[in-house]
């Protein structure tokens, strides 16, 4: 059996009843399994994404000052580029060996989140990658509003509990790329283990060899995604606000064997994150005497804060 199970989203999206409770509970069954899917049937087609990679390498491929013009101080990271070997994950010293961007959310109708908002950054050098980001972000987002609409029937709420939490939430899509290894990394991989932040993550780009996750033995086994399919994960948010019904699995991009070293990965994860007062309290339908309450009550936006300090990205 495939450690990481697939899912179709057009079955959630049929009319057939059983088809869609299906999707629900194989999702459902694999977040509190190993806190992984791998989901075909989604919002992007392949020319988008072709599209999406060539822009993103053509962004990686200027010059270092270029790219540094865009790393914008004091926001913590959060739009625009990140440099190599930045980021770091929680409890490590070391910088993970990749450099990134991101884009952050396009408000509509909201003057109180556009202005909290840091802004989307917009390369000059090519008007091509800012189209395609804004493009990928928005078809990413309505994926997940559905991913998200089948947990919510899984958790037993209202099938559309997630929607307004997510409606101009403060979503990043962050293309990464991981440069060829030239000298030998002592304690530093491409991205050290981890759980995300946010409420769930679908990935691109998953289907190179690289991204491992430990499954409830202990044991890290390779998660790969077929060509057309979007690896989506449960995020930090998501598990606390569930006191771990779903689970956070955590996860690593280790490096290649050194016959590979030459070799750069790419892959383009989007964090999921509603806006920053939603209440991330454990709902009350995942406590009971054998599950009690295990996490204090925090808001989103508290939340991402305390995180982002202990990432290295704010201080
Ligand atoms: O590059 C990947 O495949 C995964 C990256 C990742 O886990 C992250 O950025 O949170
Ligand atoms: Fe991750």
């Amino acid at each position: 059996m495939k450690p990481v199970p697939s899912v179709d989203l057009n079955d959630f999206l049929s009319d057939d009843p059983i088809k869609k409770q299906d999707f629900v509970d194989r999702l459902g069954k694999a977040y509190q399994d190993i806190g992984f899917v791998a989901l075909k049937g989604h919002f992007l087609d392949d020319a988008l994404v072709e599209k999406l990679y060539s822009e993103i390498k053509n962004f990686f491929d200027l010059p270092t000052e270029i790219k540094q013009r865009y790393e914008i101080p004091g926001i913590g990271g959060q739009r625009g580029y990140v440099s190599f070997g930045k980021e770091s994950a929680k409890g490590k010293k070391e910088g993970d060996l990749k450099e990134f961007w991101h884009f952050g959310q396009y408000v509509e109708g909201d003057a109180k989140l556009e202005a909290e908002y840091p802004k989307n950054v917009i390369v000059k050098e090519l008007p091509e990658f800012n189209a395609v980001g804004k493009e990928v972000f928005k078809m990413l987002e309505k994926t997940a509003k559905y991913v998200l609409r089948a947990l919510a029937i899984h958790l037993n709420l209202k099938d559309t509990y997630f929607d307004d939490y997510i409606l101009n939430g403060n979503s990043i899509l962050r293309p990464i790329h991981y440069p060829p290894i030239v000298n030998e990394p002592k304690e530093a991989v491409r991205a050290a283990a981890h759980g995300d932040i946010n409420l769930i993550t679908l990935l691109i780009g998953a289907q190179g060899k690289g991204l491992q996750v430990k499954n409830n033995k202990g044991e890290w086994v390779d998660a790969i995604a077929a060509p057309d399919e979007l690896m989506i994960n449960v995020g930090d948010m998501l598990s606390r606000h569930t006191n771990n019904k779903l689970k956070s699995t955590i996860h690593r991009v280790v490096n290649p064997p050194k016959d590979l070293w030459g070799t750069s990965r790419y892959s383009v994860p989007f964090f999921m994150h509603p806006v920053s007062d939603m209440k991330l309290d454990v709902l009350e339908g995942c406590i009971d005497e054998a599950h009690p309450k295990q996490y204090e009550n925090i808001t989103a936006g508290a939340f991402l804060n305390e995180r982002l300090i202990e990432l290295g990205l704010k201080n």
